[in-house]
């Protein structure tokens, strides 16, 4: 379970998050949706620790993320948005070195390696360097460090930005299997149609706050829209920084 409560960040005289509040609940898929510079970002840095709020707090299960960053990098995982990885190392290395970031070691690292290694059918590559590997390939590295100590919750910002359809899919279907295990799956977006058929729950933020918040289907409601597209333009108010 991850919560914000009044989060406010400025860079100088930028307000980047300006009062955010927004529950993201254990066995859903909540998203956060905004346009180009709502502070999307800026909202799953100050969770994981990246950065400082200048008021307000963010927890994960119930922990404060400023207060205990260790504890609540832990419980987290991350899916970065780029895959910076060491040609030289095979895809295990990398894997094991996450691993052992989290506090993993001997028999209990190599298991847990092994585990995510099966999880993402990649025992093709696993012990292959991962200089010369597809976008695909590449992806699935990332995804097996941030699963590889079974972290209750998952952050992902704009995952699926450069991916192609099979990338996409294969990010996709782990999302829902970590759902069907009761997992706390937050990603941010701008892109609504992945937004609308993906979450459970949707965050809509427009500078630094919260404009609306629910189901798709509660939103299109609410706004008597009929498709997801046309109620976040109306509850945004402009059409501006979104990507359909
Ligand atoms: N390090 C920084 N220094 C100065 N301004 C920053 C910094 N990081 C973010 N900002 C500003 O804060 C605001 C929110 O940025 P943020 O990256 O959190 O938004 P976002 O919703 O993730 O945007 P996008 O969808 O374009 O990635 C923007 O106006 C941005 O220019």
């Amino acid at each position: 379970m991850i919560k914000t409560d009044g989060l406010m960040k400025a860079y100088k005289d930028v307000q980047a998050l300006n009062g955010l509040s927004f529950h993201a609940e254990d066995g859903k898929i909540t998203g956060l949706l905004g346009p180009n510079g709502a502070g999307k970002t800026t909202c799953l840095r100050s969770i994981y620790g990246l950065i400082k709020a200048d008021a307000g707090f963010a927890t994960v299960d119930d922990i404060n993320a400023a207060d205990q960053p260790l504890e609540v990098r832990r419980r987290i995982g991350i899916f970065p948005d780029k895959f910076g990885l060491q040609e030289r190392l095979t895809a295990r290395e990398h894997i094991a070195y996450f691993a052992a970031l989290h506090g993993l070691h001997n028999d209990t690292l190599k298991a847990a390696v092994e585990r995510v290694i099966q999880e993402l059918d990649m025992a093709d590559i696993a012990d292959r360097r991962t200089a010369g590997f597809s976008q695909g390939q590449r992806m699935k590295v990332a995804l097996a460090q941030a699963i590889v100590h079974q972290p209750q919750n998952l952050i992902l910002d704009e995952p699926s930005r450069g991916l192609d359809v099979m990338s996409t899919r294969i990010l996709r279907q782990l999302m829902y299997r970590l759902r069907e295990q009761g997992r706390c799956i937050l990603f941010s977006s701008h892109v609504m149609q992945e937004v609308a058929a993906l979450c459970d729950h949707v965050v809509i933020m427009v500078k630094g706050q919260v404009k609306a918040e629910g189901t798709p289907q509660e939103l299109c409601d609410r706004t008597g829209k009929a498709s997801f597209e046309d109620a976040f333009v109306e509850l945004i108010g402009t059409e501006e920084g979104i990507m359909l």
